[in-house]
C-alpha cells in the first residue's frame, strides 16, 4: 500500500516537474530575444553592488581613522565616501529608469505578440473561453511573463555577485563572523518551503478569480440596458458582492499564513541581527578587530540576508511565472490557423477578376467540440452574380455554414471549395480576404462611419464611402447627420437603430468589393420596402459577386437565384414550387 503510494506519488511529482520544464522552456523562448537587454541590466546591477561593497570598505577606513585605528587622510576618504554612495545613488536611478524603460518596451512586445497569437488561434478553440478569461490572460498574465523575463535571471546573477562579493569581504576580515550573519539562512529557506507549495495553488486560484470578476464586470457592463429592463440591478449587486466576498476570503486564508511566515522570518532576522551586534562587541572588546570593521560588518549582514532572500524570491516568482506562462500557454498552443494560402488566394482572384468568384460546399459533415453534430453530408454552390438563400428553422446549422464557408470553422468531413468554371481552389483562413461578412448582431466598432469604413478598405474615397452607404440604404439617414460620414459610432454601433447599424454593416461589406459577400440574417431588422431595395441594389450591383444570405424572412426568398433548406443535417436545394410553398408558410 504504501509503496504505491509513494509510487503515485513520485508519477505526479514527474508529471509536475515535467510541465513545469515545459512552462519554463516557453518562457525562455521569450527571455532568449532580449538578452542584450538582459546582460545591461546585469551589468547596472553589478556596478551598483560593486559601489555599494567599496563605499563599506571605505566607511570602515574612516571609523578607524576617525577612533585612531589607523593613519590617513581624514578629509580624502571623506570626500571618498561621499563620491562613492552618490554615484550608488545615481547608478541604482539609472538602473532603475532603464529597467523601467526596458521593461515597458518587453511588456508591449510580448502582449502585442500574445494578442497577435489569441487572434490567429482556430476559432472554435479559443471562442470556448470567455472573453473575461480571455483579458485576464492578456492582462495580468502577460504583465507577469514580461516582468519576469526581464529581472529573473539578471536578479539571479545580481545577487549571487552581490552574496559572494560580501562574503569575500567578511570573510577575509573575520571569517568568525561570517558564520553568525549566515546563521538564519537556512531557518529562512526552510521557511520558505512551507509557503511555496500554497503559492501556486493560490496563484491559479487567484487567476481564476481576476477572470471571473472582470468577466463579471465586463457583461454587465454590456448588457446594462438588459439589467435595468428586468429589474435585476439588486440582483447583480449581490451577485458581485457574493464574488468580492469569495476573493476576500481567499486572499486572506493566504495572508494569514502569509503573516505567520513573515513573523517567524522576521523573528529570525532580529536574532541573526542582535547575534551579529553582540559578536561584533565582544570581538571589538577582544581587540580581534576595529570599530570600523565592526561597523563594516554590521553594514554587511544586511548584504549576505537581503541576497539570500532575493534570491530565495525567486522561487516564488518561478512559481508565479510558469502558472502564467500555463495560462498563456493553454491559449496560444491550441491549434493555430494556417495563412500560407494568401497569395494563392490572391492568384486565384487575379486570374478571375472579370468572371468573379463562386463557392461550394461539398459533402461537407461537421460537429461541434460539444458533439452537436450540425451537419452529415452538406453539399451546396453559390456562383457570381448568383444570391443564395439559406433557409430553415431555427438551430439547424445556417450560422454553422457560414462559418465553414469562412473556413473559421474545419469540416471534419468533406470540404469547402472557391470556385470559377472548372478551376476551383481549397478554402482556407488565407482566402478569407475574398470574403465580406455580415453576421447576426451588431458588429460596428467605436469610432467615426467613416473610420469604421476604412477598417476594411484603408485607401477608400469619401465618394467610395458614399457609393457604398447609398447600395447599402444608409445614405438616407447619414446624410441628414450633422457630421455625415465623420459622425461618431459608439461602442457595438451605440447611437444608431438596429435597421441603421445592420445598414451601416452591409455598406461596410459592399465597399471591401469582394467576390463573396455573405450575409447572416443581416437585414432582419428592416422593414420589407428597404431590404428589397437593399439586396436588388446588391444584385444590380455591377461587380460579379456570389452572396449567401441567410434568411427567415419570405422578401428574401423571392429575390434568390437559388434557395437551400438547411434541416437535419442536410443541405438541400429546393425547386421553384417548394420555395413557393415556403413562402406561403411564412
Ligand atoms: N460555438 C458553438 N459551440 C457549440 N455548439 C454550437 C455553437 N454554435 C452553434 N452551435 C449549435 O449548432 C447548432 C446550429 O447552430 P446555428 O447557429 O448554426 O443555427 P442557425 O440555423 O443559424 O440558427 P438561427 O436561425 O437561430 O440563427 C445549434 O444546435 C447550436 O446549438
Amino acid at each position: 500500500m504504501r509503496e504505491k503510494l509513494q509510487f503515485y506519488i513520485q508519477r505526479i511529482r514527474e508529471g509536475r516537474l515535467k510541465e513545469m520544464r515545459l512552462q519554463v522552456r516557453w518562457v525562455y523562448a521569450y527571455a532568449r530575444s532580449y538578452w542584450k537587454q538582459m546582460v545591461f541590466y546585469t551589468v547596472l546591477g553589478m556596478g551598483g553592488v560593486l559601489l555599494g561593497l567599496v563605499s563599506s570598505l571605505i566607511s570602515r577606513d574612516m571609523v578607524d581613522i576617525v577612533t585612531g585605528m589607523k593613519t590617513g587622510a581624514l578629509a580624502r576618504t571623506f570626500f571618498w565616501m561621499i563620491g562613492m554612495s552618490v554615484s550608488s545613488i545615481v547608478v541604482n536611478q539609472f538602473t532603475s529608469y532603464f529597467s523601467n524603460k526596458i521593461s515597458y518596451q518587453v511588456d508591449a512586445e510580448i502582449k502585442a505578440d500574445i494578442f497577435s497569437k489569441i487572434l490567429v488561434t482556430d476559432w472554435e478553440s479559443v471562442s470556448r473561453y470567455h472573453t473575461g478569461d480571455l483579458l485576464t490572460r492578456w492582462t495580468n498574465d502577460a504583465s507577469n511573463i514580461s516582468s519576469g523575463v526581464l529581472s529573473f535571471i539578471p536578479t539571479a546573477i545580481i545577487n549571487v555577485f552581490k552574496f559572494a562579493g560580501t562574503l569575500l569581504i567578511v570573510v577575509r576580515s573575520d571569517w568568525t563572523f561570517a558564520v553568525f550573519a549566515m546563521i538564519g539562512i537556512p531557518f529562512s529557506m526552510l521557511m520558505s518551503k512551507t509557503l511555496l507549495s500554497r503559492m501556486k495553488r493560490q496563484n491559479i486560484k487567484n487567476a481564476d478569480m481576476n477572470a471571473k470578476m472582470t468577466g463579471f464586470n465586463q457583461e454587465s457592463f454590456s448588457n446594462m440596458q438588459t439589467i435595468k429592463a428586468f429589474d435585476l440591478v439588486r440582483l447583480y449587486v449581490d451577485r458581485l458582492k457574493e464574488l468580492q466576498r469569495n476573493y476576500i476570503e481567499m486572499e486572506l486564508s493566504y495572508s494569514k499564513l502569509n503573516m505567520m511566515t513573515s513573523f517567524l522570518l522576521g523573528l529570525i532576522g532580529l536574532a541573526v541581527t542582535y547575534g551579529c551586534y553582540g559578536w561584533g562587541i565582544y570581538r571589538v572588546w577582544t581587540g580581534a578587530i576595529t570599530y570600523g570593521t565592526m561597523t563594516m560588518f554590521l553594514s554587511l549582514t544586511g548584504n549576505l540576508t537581503g541576497s539570500i532572500n532575493s534570491l530565495s524570491g525567486l522561487v516564488p516568482q518561478l512559481i508565479s511565472l510558469t502558472t502564467s506562462a500555463k495560462r498563456l500557454m493553454d491559449i496560444v498552443e491550441m491549434p493555430q490557423e494556417d495563412y500560407s494560402g494568401r497569395t494563392e488566394a490572391d492568384a486565384f482572384l487575379e486570374r478571375h477578376r472579370t468572371d468573379g468568384i463562386g463557392i461550394s460546399a461539398e459533402d461537407v459533415w461537421y460537429a461541434y467540440h460539444n458533439g452537436t453534430e450540425v451537419f452529415r453530408g452538406a453539399s451546396f454552390q453559390a456562383r457570381p452574380h448568383e444570391v443564395i438563400g439559406l433557409v430553415g428553422p431555427s438551430g439547424e446549422g445556417k450560422t454553422t455554414m457560414l462559418r465553414l464557408l469562412l473556413a473559421l470553422l474545419r469540416p471534419k468531413r468533406g470540404a469547402v471549395f472557391l470556385t470559377s468554371g472548372t478551376d476551383r481552389m481549397p478554402m482556407t483562413p488565407g482566402a478569407r480576404r475574398l470574403f465580406s461578412y455580415v453576421p447576426q448582431g451588431n458588429t460596428m466598432f467605436s469610432g467615426t462611419i467613416a473610420q469604421n469604413m476604412r477598417n476594411v478598405c484603408p485607401e477608400a474615397t469619401d465618394e467610395q464611402i458614399e457609393r457604398a452607404l447609398k447600395l447599402a440604404c444608409a445614405w438616407d439617414f447619414v446624410r441628414k447627420l450633422p457630421d455625415g460620414i465623420n459622425t461618431e459610432v459608439g461602442e457595438r454601433g451605440g447611437g444608431f437603430s438596429e435597421g441603421q447599424s445592420q445598414r451601416l454593416s452591409i455598406a461596410r461589406a459592399l465597399l471591401r468589393k469582394t467576390p463573396i459577400l455573405l450575409l447572416d440574417e443581416a437585414s432582419s431588422a428592416l422593414d420589407v420596402a428597404t431590404e428589397r431595395k437593399v439586396l436588388r441594389n446588391i444584385m444590380t450591383d455591377e461587380y460579379p459577386r456570389a452572396c449567401v444570405v441567410t434568411t427567415h424572412r419570405p422578401t428574401v426568398l423571392t429575390m434568390c437565384t437559388r434557395v437551400y433548406s438547411i434541416r437535419g443535417q442536410r443541405c438541400t436545394p429546393l425547386n421553384p414550387e417548394e420555395v413557393d410553398e415556403l413562402i406561403r408558410e411564412f
